[in-house]
């Protein structure tokens, strides 16, 4: 996939192993969080990671931030996270020097990112100055589907659309309280029967079993949980014309099962372009949160799918080729425009050294006469 560097980091003692993916830097530091997760095996949690930092690279792009794409994955069960392995994890981002910058993503809490930043600088997303990411994430994603269905359903209000979503987590739960704030009629599931039945109580939603959530009648499919979840089995099961959701690495196989989605007619939102906003979050608290420029960034999410859906028509190419091409099309202007910029410097600077040797001569000519 083309990657800059992996990392294979281990420590004896603490008895920790993690990936850290670096998939491009050339408009930036990489950036990407976190994520632990008790992988079958190291193979599954590579591929993970190698999947994941490109999506970062092509989501940072996609949504014209300066930035580069990476990806972590701590080889670990959620029940034996322990502060010595966070503080283990973060000297292993501190030795990278900055060039991969991260934050909390599945199962790490912001306490465990807390931990980690007691090693490394290059975190973020710990003082939450700007509430977190998960909000923004849920404001792009509904943008994103307020997109899908204008383009894909020829509607311009959500009023009445039925939409369901898998995954009640920190995004799914307020990606569901924007959605019947503007009239959607929501049907959810997840795992934790508490998470249903809060979003039942608050949001009026309809509750179904987790492998029911595939084959409702609806109008919008938003995967909020898990990655591979569209694949060969569960296509055929999915009857709504729109997917739009916030999880990473939705498509099992992105080729074949993008390709099978636009055979079914299925408009499928690609998911480092809708679910970008966690990114353009933690990007400008870094740099410094200016809210109206945070606002701007996030509301491109929606412009930037609507050219998506027309090229992907015009071209004949699924929406996810469609995307991958304008993120590679943006990486190279972008590095060009710095190629530039950079020779343009490198001559400021001959000049001016130019000069200084003119000035030194001549000023000598001077004393001398
Ligand atoms: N938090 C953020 O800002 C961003 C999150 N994402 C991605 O979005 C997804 C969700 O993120 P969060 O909401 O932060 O995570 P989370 O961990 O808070 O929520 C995930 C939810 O999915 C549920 N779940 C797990 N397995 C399930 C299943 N088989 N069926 C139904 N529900 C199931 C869990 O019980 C949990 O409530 C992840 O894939 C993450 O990588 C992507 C970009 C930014
Ligand atoms: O969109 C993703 O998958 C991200 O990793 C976004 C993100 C959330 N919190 C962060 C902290 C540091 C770098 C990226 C992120």
């Amino acid at each position: 996939m083309g990657h800059e560097q992996v990392l294979f980091c281990h420590s004896k003692n603490p008895d920790i192993k993690a990936i850290i993916a670096i998939h491009d830097t050339s408009l930036g530091s990489a950036m990407g969080a976190t994520r632990l997760w008790p992988y079958v095996s190291e193979e599954a949690a590579l591929k993970d990671a190698l999947r994941l930092s490109r999506g970062m690279t092509y989501k940072a792009a996609c949504a014209n931030i300066p930035v580069g794409g990476g990806k972590a994955v701590i080889i670990a069960h959620p029940k034996d996270k322990t502060d010595e392995l966070f503080r283990a994890y973060g000297r292993f981002i501190e030795r990278l020097n900055g060039r991969f910058i991260t934050g909390q993503d599945v199962n790490l809490t912001p306490e465990d990112v807390r931990t980690i930043s007691q090693e490394t600088s290059y975190v973020v997303g710990v003082e939450e100055k700007s509430g977190g990411p998960a909000p923004v994430t849920a404001l792009g994603v509904f943008l994103g589907i307020q997109a899908a269905v204008e383009f894909g359903l020829l509607s311009e209000s959500l009023q009445g659309v039925k939409v369901a979503v898998q995954g009640l987590g920190n995004v799914g739960k307020n990606l569901c309280q924007q959605l019947h704030e503007n009239g959607a009629k929501l049907f959810v599931t997840d795992i934790s029967k508490e998470k249903t039945e809060e979003v039942k109580r608050l949001f009026g939603a309809t509750v179904v079993e987790p492998d029911e959530i595939y084959s409702l009648n609806v109008e919008v499919f938003s995967p909020c949980a898990l990655g591979g979840i569209i694949n060969s089995e569960t296509i055929p099961l999915i009857q709504a014309p729109i997917i739009a959701g916030c999880a990473n690495n939705q498509l099992g196989e992105e080729k074949i099962h993008s390709q099978m989605l636009a055979k079914k007619g299925i408009l499928y939102c690609p998911d480092y372009v809708i679910n970008a906003g966690g990114l353009i979050n933690v990007y400008n608290e870094m740099i410094g949160y200016n809210e109206e420029k945070a606002f701007q960034q996030l509301h491109n999410i929606y412009d930037t799918l609507i050219e998506i859906f027309e090229i992907a028509q015009q071209q004949g190419v699924t929406t996810n080729g469609a995307a991958k091409q304008l993120a590679e099309q943006r990486i190279m202007m972008a590095r060009s425009l710095k190629n530039q910029q950079k020779r343009i410097q490198e001559s400021g600077v001959r000049i001016q050294e130019e000069l200084l040797r003119w000035g030194a001569s001549s000023a000598g000519r001077l004393s001398v006469g």
